[in-house]
């Protein structure tokens, strides 16, 4: 049970995931591009801390998705480590939403519905891109692009390499700016992600 006040006016919320999706639909009309781009962090088996930005592009009722190279830097570290956070902050807005939790790959008929859904130059580009390893040329990878276009035709497959993490939280924090720097904070956490009850709690500033 939380010693501290219970969430109100924009924090009310009985799911933190609603309030999440309610926020992001804010910021979709007041920032001026991506309003879904996360920073996500992740963390090398050795605990060096590494951090970039993603585009989250699902909210699950009890998850968040987001897409890449199963063969990056970020995705080594995720498959070593099962853990990872990000953060959004919306300036237009003065807000702010932290996630930490546990990650599983989603490479399942949600990845393929979604890749589909990708413009065809995006698709065979993921079929070009050695995400995160050293590159030649710009000519290298545009020769990489000409040559996965006439292997792959014009309705590729996801490439194996290519899909979804989903992150389940055990940590959502909603942060909104305040006059003085005396912010507002409210923490939402669970024991673990298949836990379906939330505390939630007050945080200074
Ligand atoms: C606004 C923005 C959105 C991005 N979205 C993605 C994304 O959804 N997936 C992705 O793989 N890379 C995305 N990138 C590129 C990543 O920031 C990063 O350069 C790339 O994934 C390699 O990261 P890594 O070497 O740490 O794995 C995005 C970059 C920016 C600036
Ligand atoms: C390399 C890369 N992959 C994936 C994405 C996700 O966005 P989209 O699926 O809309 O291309 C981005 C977005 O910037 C990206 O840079």
């Amino acid at each position: 049970m939380s010693q501290t006040e219970a969430p109100s006016g924009k924090f009310a919320a009985t799911d933190p995931f609603a309030l999440v999706r309610d926020w992001l639909a804010e910021a979709t009309a007041s920032e001026i591009n991506d309003p879904n781009a996360i920073a996500l962090a992740t963390v090398s088996p050795e605990g060096l801390p590494n951090v970039r930005m993603v585009l989250l592009k699902d909210i699950e009722d009890d998850a968040f998705v987001f897409y890449t190279n199963y063969e990056s830097a970020k995705a080594g570290e995720i498959l070593a480590t099962g853990k990872a956070a990000f953060v959004m902050h919306w300036k237009s807005l003065r807000r702010q939403v932290r996630v930490r939790g546990l990650v599983e790959k989603e490479d399942g008929p949600a990845a393929d519905a979604y890749y589909a859904s990708r413009s065809l130059a995006s698709r065979l580009g993921a079929w070009a891109s050695k995400q995160s390893r050293p590159l030649k040329s710009r000519g290298a990878l545009m020769a990489e692009v000409a040559k996965v276009t006439a292997l792959k035709g014009p309705n590729p497959p996801r490439p194996p390499h290519w899909g979804g993490f989903r992150i389940r939280p055990v940590e959502i924090e909603f942060w909104a700016d305040g006059a003085h720097r005396l912010h507002d904070r409210f923490r939402w956490t669970r024991a673990d992600p298949s836990a379906t009850e939330w505390e939630v709690a007050r945080l200074n500033p």
